[in-house]
This record gives C-alpha cells, structure tokens and sequence, in this order.
C-alpha cells in the first residue's frame, strides 16, 4: 500500500483512538484530527446556554451557528490541541463529567450528526490527516485507503481511564466502567468497523506495538 492519505480510527471509548491516532500521525507528519471533540465542543456550549439536550432542534440550530476550531496547541500543559468554540478556549472543559454525560445523547440527533459530518469530510478531504472517532471510516470518509477499528475490553477501557484520571479528578473504577458502558450502549447505532477495517484488539498492546504494527501492514500491503 502506497502511504494512505487518509487514516481513520474507530472503536469504543477508551480503546486508546486518540493515542494512537496521534502517534501515528506524528510519524506521518499528518494532520491528527478528533472527531470526537465537535461532539463534546457542540454538548458543551448547549450546556453553558441552558439548552435541555432532550430536545433536539435547539441543539440543531446551534449545531449551525457555533463555531467548533481545532488549533495546535497555544499552552504547554499536557494538552493535544487547543478547542475553540466561538474563539473560547474550552480544551479541558470538553472533558467534565457533565458533558460526558451528555455527549451520546446530542450525537444521536440525525441533524447534528449531518452538520458536524459535513465539517469533519472538510478536514478529511484535504488529505495527509488522520481521522478518529466512532464513524471516521464508515460515514465520514468511507473511501479511506487504510480503515483501523480499535478495541480493547470494557475492563481494560475502564482500568486506563481510571489511571488517566488521578489526583482531583480520580473516580471509582465501578464508576468509571459503568460510565463508559452506558456510552458504548448509546454509541451502538454508529459503533461497527467499516467492512473493509482491519480490526485491531489492543489489550496487551502497547500504543507503540500497534504503530509498529500498522507500519507493518502499510509496508506488506503494497
Ligand atoms: N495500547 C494501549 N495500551 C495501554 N494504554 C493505552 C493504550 N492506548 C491508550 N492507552 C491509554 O488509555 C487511555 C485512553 O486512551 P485514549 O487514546 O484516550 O482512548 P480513546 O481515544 O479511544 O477514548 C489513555 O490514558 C491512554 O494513555
Ligand atoms: N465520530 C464520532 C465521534 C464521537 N461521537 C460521540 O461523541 C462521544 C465522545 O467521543 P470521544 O471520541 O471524545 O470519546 P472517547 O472515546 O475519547 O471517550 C462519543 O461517545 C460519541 O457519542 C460520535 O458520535 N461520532
């Protein structure tokens, strides 16, 4: 395989996606882009603005209006990338508990889903860039050349987010696990590898074994 364009990286929460997909393009020198974060960016400011996320049509309509930018990172304190929303800096708020909790229901909404997609395919098209999230190869770019779906158990999802999570911010592995499981049952009706994903489980791996072993497959699928 000559080196893909576009990379996409799907599985449940937890499943190492972004570490991966990070790593990965590093050695690429592509784009890293997370998905997942419009979602969490868009869940956030309908939270500030009061909106209750059971009603679909104001989340619509600010789904249209907010704008979701995802820059290099503008401070050195661990993060990936800086997420703006509005010009706002909100990189860690998009990881509260409170918008974790909100986050499955605003993305089952078939109109937010349209408008966040159509922005994400802007990204992906322009090439060297590599696509995480729940849908990247099966709805957002199902032409991808190379299609990764990622899984790990729901333990050891639930194990690495809980040692993620120290200090402050440190929560009860039941919690953990549960939390994630409640998402991986509202993420189910986008949650499948593409036909043509090569399918990656990652308990045991490290990120650096899954690199190494997607470099592999690239070379041996030439
Ligand atoms: N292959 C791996 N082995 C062990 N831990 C991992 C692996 N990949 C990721 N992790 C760790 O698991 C946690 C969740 O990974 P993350 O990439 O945020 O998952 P996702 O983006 O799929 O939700 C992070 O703390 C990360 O360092
Ligand atoms: N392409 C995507 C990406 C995320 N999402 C939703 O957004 C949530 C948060 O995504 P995320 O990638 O930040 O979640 P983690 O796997 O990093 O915990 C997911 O649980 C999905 O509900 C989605 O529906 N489609």
């Amino acid at each position: 395989m000559q080196q893909p364009l576009v990379i996409t990286i799907d599985g449940p929460a937890g499943a190492g996606k972004s570490t991966l997909g990070a790593l990965l393009a590093e050695r690429l020198g592509y784009l890293y882009f997370d998905t997942g974060v419009m979602y969490r960016a868009l869940t956030l400011v309908a939270l500030q603005a009061g909106l209750d996320l059971t009603q679909p049509e104001p989340l619509e309509a600010l789904a249209q209006q907010v704008l979701i930018e995802v820059v290099p990172p503008t401070q050195s304190d661990g993060r990936q990338y800086t997420v703006l929303t509005d010009g706002q800096d909100v990189t860690w708020a998009i990881r509260s508990p409170e918008v974790e909790r909100g986050v499955s229901l605003v993305a089952r909404y078939p109109a937010v889903r349209r408008e966040l997609i159509r922005q994400q395919q802007q990204i992906g098209l322009r090439g060297h860039v590599v696509l995480v999230g729940r849908d990247a190869g099966t709805v957002v770019m199902p032409d991808a050349p190379l299609k990764i779906y990622l899984e790990a158990s729901l333990d050891e999802r639930a194990r690495r987010r809980t040692q993620e999570r120290s200090g402050d911010e440190a929560q009860p592995l039941e919690d953990v696990r549960s939390a994630i499981a409640r998402r991986d049952s509202l993420d189910a009706h986008v949650l499948r590898p593409a036909p043509d994903a090569v399918i990656l489980q990652n308990d045991g791996l490290t990120p650096e074994d899954e690199v190494a072993w997607i470099m592999d497959y690239i070379a041996r699928h030439g």
